[in-house]
């Protein structure tokens, strides 16, 4: 997998934007690389800004020199009117562009909602982290249209911005190039002033956010409490505790008007400095050989097209820009409702990268621990249970790849569990060991043997995929545990009820003999018939893919348990922290950066596990 720089774990909660673009960039990539074609098209559009730019003050100038100084005042109407065209082109062009801009916008509302109430509903839902999700309310519908409306006006601007300078620099570049050298320098200088102020506004934005968030909480837990508080005489506290947050939320807003202030102090400087570096090198530039109607040119590009556009492309960015990064970051990163704004940690990361690898090979190569397994087989050795070779997927010629060039190596008996935010492929890499799911590159192989292309009676001989949603089929309970294993004995069918906690529903059913009828039975009991079935499945090979989640955290620990004690290898996709501690390695999967080693040797090596295990802790990790 690509290797990305180390970003601790509390670049999120100090603020720091790079944490929240580094967690965005994957998604933003995989939603731009589905949109090739409307961004092609609005590409397309944008070209006709840079022509009409260009001509706005090339009109100007050929008007003045090649006409009305020259005596030819046809001459000078008819660039005015190439001029005057250039801008009244304008409008087609925008209908044209914000056309395309809709293709682009409402997909990104639509997934922004999706994501949101999936977060909210597995909050709600039994398995969850529990409790009323109030926040989701503000993620539903402010912050959703601000991430959607702040995305189209970044789009436009930057997009303007591009195209209209380019059209400019090229007009200047044409008068003389002498021009430029006056421009550029200062038009930089305020570019640069300006970008070294959007990390403070994102970190001030983001504040800015969780303080209203909270106070928003608050009042939503007070007014579902007034009763209680009102009988208990702590109604001044929690007013009191109001109090603070409206003064916190308020400081927020402050804080950000100041770093307001001080973008449009820099957009002053950005927007006026050329002007007046134009007209004191005047002289200069009439000594170097620059027309009148060239400098005139000049002022209009400069007036009419550089600086409207860095006007707007830094109010879009300084505003607009930093909320949209704020926004997606709480709405798509790790679950703001666990943390909304921990302390950093005042501890510097122990210990440094491990063993950096050369830089031309950028894959992650995980191996067994020694004591089972070296990362190539030796001859006569039992091969690897699981062994991926540089494998990559992508679910589409363009799309992002899912995994990429990720090599693992897990040895016979052992217990791994797999780890990673939501989407971020833990199902993909099952899918692929089963062999259901073929590689865009690289090898699987199980048991030494590759699984790509297989038929289906040899991938069953070699592993079982038990999905989150366990599938029971009518007939009896026997037929459905031993569906895999026809030949079971009586004595290994209770020792599976016995290990995997059936023993309740078989009584309930009246007996292994009892017809089953599917609906009647509760998710979690159907996922308990799934892993029964598994457990007695001859296939060396067991993968779980969020099996257990319908199961409470004391089933899930007891048929795991039982699972890991089978003769065999264990794959899980864990989904409680519970889960990751039992397994022997955990594989960290984070899209950048794959780690994989025992829980605590991960927990200090990966910000995101850490991450991870605090949300699933349900509060801030702490380090073992
Ligand atoms: N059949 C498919 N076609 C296109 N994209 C897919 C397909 N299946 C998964 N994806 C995408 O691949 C990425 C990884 O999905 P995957 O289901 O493997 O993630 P995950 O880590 O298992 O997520 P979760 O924990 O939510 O189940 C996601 O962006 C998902 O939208």
């Amino acid at each position: 997998m690509r290797r990305a720089p180390r970003v601790t774990a509390d670049a999120r909660s100090t603020g720091d934007g790079s944490g929240a673009l580094r967690r965005i960039a994957p998604h933003a990539r995989r939603f731009l690389a589905r949109r090739t074609g409307v961004l092609a098209r609005l590409a397309l559009w944008s070209l006709a800004e840079t022509g009409q730019a260009f001509l706005v003050g090339y009109g100007v100038a050929r008007a003045v020199d090649q006409g009305f100084l020259a005596g030819d005042a046809r001459r000078g109407l008819l660039w005015l009117t190439v001029a005057l065209v250039a801008v009244l082109l304008g409008a087609p062009v925008i209908r044209g562009v914000f056309t395309e801009l809709a293709s682009l916008t409402e997909p990104l509302r639509d997934g922004l909602v999706r994501r949101a109430v999936d977060r909210s509903l597995a909050r709600a839902a039994p398995g969850g982290s529990g409790g009323t999700d109030r926040a989701a309310v503000s993620r539903l519908t402010n912050q959703v249209e601000i991430a959607r409306d702040s995305f189209a006006g970044l789009v436009l601007t930057l997009r303007s911005f591009v195209f209209t300078a380019a059209g400019a620099l090229l007009g200047l570049a044409s008068l003389h190039p002498a021009l430029l050298v006056v421009v550029l320098p200062p038009l930089a200088g305020g570019l640069v002033l300006f970008l070294a102020t959007l990390r403070p506004m994102a970190a001030a934005q983001r504040r800015a956010l969780a303080a209203d968030e909270a106070l928003g909480d608050h009042a939503a837990r007070t007014r579902a409490a007034l009763r209680d508080l009102t009988a208990c005489g702590t109604g001044p506290e929690a007013a009191r505790c109001g109090a603070e947050l409206i003064d916190g939320a308020a400081a927020a807003a402050r804080v950000l008007a100041g770093w307001a202030a001080v973008r449009t102090a820099a957009l002053g400087v950005a927007g006026h400095l050329p002007v007046l570096a134009l007209l004191l090198a005047v002289p200069w530039l009439r000594g170097r050989g620059v027309t009148a109607g060239a400098l005139l040119g000049a002022f209009t590009y400069l007036v009419q097209s550089l600086l409207p556009a860095l006007h707007t492309l830094m109010t879009a960015l300084g505003a607009a820009g930093s909320r949209l990064l704020v926004v997606l970051d709480r709405i798509i990163g790790p679950d703001p409702e666990v943390d909304p704004d921990p302390k950093p940690d005042p501890k510097p990361d122990p210990k440094p990268d491990p063993e950096p690898e050369p830089k031309a090979v950028q894959k992650t190569v995980l191996t067994a621990p020694p004591r089972t397994t070296v990362g190539v087989p030796t001859p006569g050795a039992r091969p690897p249970a699981v062994e991926l070779r540089a494998v990559t997927l992508s679910y589409g010629a363009r799309a992002e790849p899912v995994l990429d060039a990720l090599d693992l190596c897990v040895a016979p008996g052992e217990h791994l569990a797999v780890v990673g935010p939501s989407g971020i492929g833990k199902s993909t890499l099952t899918r692929l060991v089963a062999g259901t799911l073929a590689p865009s590159g690289g090898e699987v192989r199980v048991a030494g043997r590759g699984v790509t292309g297989r038929a289906p009676a040899d991938l069953a001989a070699l592993r079982v995929l038990v999905p989150q949603e366990a599938y029971v089929f009518s007939g009896t309970l026997c037929d459905n545990l031993a569906y895999l294993r026809p030949d079971v004995s009586r004595a290994d069918l209770d020792a599976a009820v016995e290990g995997l906690g059936l023993r309740p529903l078989v009584k309930r059913l009246g007996g292994l003999d009892a017809p089953v009828r599917p609906a009647e039975l509760s998710p979690g009991e159907r996922q308990l018939v799934a892993l029964a079935r598994a457990f007695l499945a001859p296939a060396p090979l067991l993968l779980l893919d969020e099996a257990t989640c319908h199961l409470d955290p004391a089933a899930e620990a007891r048929a795991e348990e039982a699972l890991a004690r089978r003769p065999g290898t264990l794959l899980v996709v864990a989904h409680r922290l519970s889960s990751a501690v039992r397994a022997d390695r955990v594989l960290v999967l984070d899209g950048t950066e794959a780690v994989c080693g025992t829980h605590a040797e991960v927990l200090d090596r990966s910000p995101l596990y850490r991450d991870l295990t605090g949300h699933w802790n349900g509060g801030p990790a702490r380090r073992s």
